[in-house]
């Protein structure tokens, strides 16, 4: 795993190991898939044994926005739809991935991510738009 920002001072609710209340997650490079996993816990619930929607959301938004910064690119999210397919359950191991489905005029980046259940089901699916930004504003 690789996490180029290892020790600095942001406090990113998805990638930050300083966060307190985040997710703490890790993310690699597989060919052109950013991977990471997570298992959620009580505190992540929203109906009793299951993750809360909105945290699949964020779960989803970071890794779709890290395979863009791994790439050194610096994005905010636009846009993003969710097809929720099944309940994600809590301790329970995840993967998540995301790739870019294309790009358009080096501005813009569509892209696509999933949380993927110990059996192999997709549970959830994003699609979402980034737009690049100046870093030098944030
Ligand atoms: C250190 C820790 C590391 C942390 C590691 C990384 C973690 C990141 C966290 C996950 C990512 C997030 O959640 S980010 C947080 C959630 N997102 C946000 O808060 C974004 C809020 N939005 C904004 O601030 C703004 O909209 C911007 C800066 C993104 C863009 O503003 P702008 O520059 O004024 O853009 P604007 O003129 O409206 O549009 C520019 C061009 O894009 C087009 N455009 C605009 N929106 C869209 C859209 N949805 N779909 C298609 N096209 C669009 C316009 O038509 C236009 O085309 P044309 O006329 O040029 O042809």
């Amino acid at each position: 795993m690789q996490n180029r920002i290892k020790g600095s001072d942001h406090m990113c609710f998805g990638c930050s190991e300083r966060n307190p209340i985040g997710f703490k997650l890790k993310f690699t490079m597989d060919g052109d898939i950013c991977r990471t996993e997570f298992t959620a816990g009580e505190e992540h619930q929203g109906w009793n044994g299951y993750m809360h929607g909105g945290l699949i959301a964020a779960i989803l938004d970071e890794t779709m926005a890290w395979w863009l910064w791994l790439k050194d690119i610096s994005i905010m999210t636009v846009e993003m739809t969710i097809r929720y397919s099944l309940g994600v359950p809590v301790h329970t191991r995840l993967r998540v991935e995301s790739w870019c489905e294309e790009e358009k005029r080096g501005k813009l980046f569509h892209m696509a991510g999933q949380i993927i259940l110990p059996d192999g089901k997709v549970a959830a699916k994003a699609r979402a738009k980034f737009m690049k930004i100046d870093p030098a504003q944030f």
